[in-house]
């Protein structure tokens, strides 16, 4: 139990965690969510698909591996803040170049350790992703009528746009391939596809994985047109993750990804916020999920082959597979809840998945989808 509180974590309901706070002092207002996997809490915290969102890790030895440069998957933690069940131990680890609560600290992020997650997973389970505030005060002052009420102020994710906030300023070039110890990322050397990707709040190892399958790959911000992308005459264009709801990133969007559809034949390959985006352009509908999915171990069918693969996962929304228009296939489904993992054209190679073959962490069960890739702009090459 925790002795002397420094943190308080004040759900909109008024249900009240104290613990003690680490990273940065001050509060933040964000939707709450949990995360079930072992592994990769640097990872998690730079995914920038968790802008608004504050991650509770139901593993509760989180800090004890520090962090290094290597695993941020963007430049900074874009998750709104943690909670963890023990406070974080001296890192012990000969990758660790800083300990945990430094690097919050420095990059204005919340942390508060000592928390029943267990009890709070339930809740967020039962209320569905609930609003929160979070607040650190290392005297241990805290007004918790205004933080409740700061907890209820918050918008939600409904109807937020915040891949602008997270997508690139301007285009740049990608060459790094995956880890290659001890040598470090390899340099793509003699990449055989041009490939334009569309940054939403991609994950760095996203880009690495689409090098190491042989791609060249340009990055354009999330308002790039459907002109400003086949302007780079790609050989083929990636859809990325990100954050917020994906009905308010399609306004502009899904202009682009019609337009790419209507004039080209080019193969497209969507992730999780992309998956979202192709199926809205192709028609279907998305909706809210109670509390998404956020982990490293979630069962998906392949429909088209019967295989399954344990795959990473962090989404709160999700493609509605009753509205996915004719021509539009289901290829792959959650064997948690049965929500979709997966579509494809029927007649072309335009494919995309909701959860994360990158892995970063996770298995790396589905890097396929990559290597698919590859391959649909090989073949397209052969018959011209
Ligand atoms: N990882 C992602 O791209 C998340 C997509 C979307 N923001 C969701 O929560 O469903």
């Amino acid at each position: 139990m925790v002795s002397r509180p420094t943190a308080c974590l004040a759900l909109a309901d008024g249900t009240l965690f104290y613990g003690h706070g680490f990273g940065a002092t001050g509060q933040t207002v964000a939707e709450l969510c949990f995360n079930t996997a072992m592994t990769g809490y640097q990872e998690i915290m730079t995914d920038p698909s968790y802008a608004g969102q504050i991650v509770t890790f139901t593993f509760p030895h989180i800090g004890n591996v520090g962090v290094n440069p290597d695993d941020d998957e963007t430049a900074d933690p874009v998750a709104a803040g943690m909670v963890v069940k023990w406070d974080p131990t001296e890192p012990s680890n000969w990758r660790a170049a800083e300990p945990l609560t430094d690097w919050l600290a420095r990059r204005g992020r919340i942390a508060i350790g000592g928390v029943d997650t267990r009890r709070l997973t339930r809740a967020i389970r039962q209320q569905g992703a609930p609003h929160v505030a979070l607040a650190h005060d290392p005297e241990g002052q805290f007004d918790i009528e205004a933080l409740v009420r700061a907890a209820r102020g918050f918008a939600g994710l409904e109807g937020m746009d915040l891949a602008k906030d997270v997508t690139c300023a301007q285009s740049y070039r990608w060459d790094e391939m995956r880890w290659a110890w001890p040598e470090g990322y390899k340099r793509l050397a003699d990449p055989a596809h041009k490939v334009v990707a569309i940054d939403y709040g991609a994950k760095r190892n996203i880009l690495r994985c689409l090098a190491s399958a042989g791609c060249d790959v340009t990055v354009l911000p999330a308002s790039a047109t459907a002109e400003e992308v086949l302007a780079y005459e790609p050989d083929g264009v990636f859809l990325s993750n990100g954050p917020g709801d994906p009905a308010a990133t399609g306004t502009y969007a899904v202009p682009t990804i019609r337009g790419i559809l209507e004039k080209t034949d080019l193969p497209v390959f969507g992730i999780c916020l992309g998956h979202q985006m192709l199926g809205l352009a192709l028609g279907a509908k998305t909706v809210k999920m109670n509390h998404g999915h956020h982990g490293a171990n979630h069962p998906v069918k392949d429909l088209e082959t019967g295989k399954v693969e344990i795959t990473s996962m962090n989404h709160g929304f999700a493609v509605d597979a009753q509205s996915l228009p004719e021509g539009v296939v289901e290829t792959h489904r959650s064997l948690f809840d049965g929500s979709n993992c997966g579509i494809r054209m029927a007649d072309r190679p335009v494919y995309s998945v909701q959860y994360h073959p990158e892995a970063s962490p996770g298995p790396q069960d589905s890097f396929y989808l990559f290597e698919r890739f590859a391959d649909a702009m090989t073949k397209r090459k052969d018959v011209a």
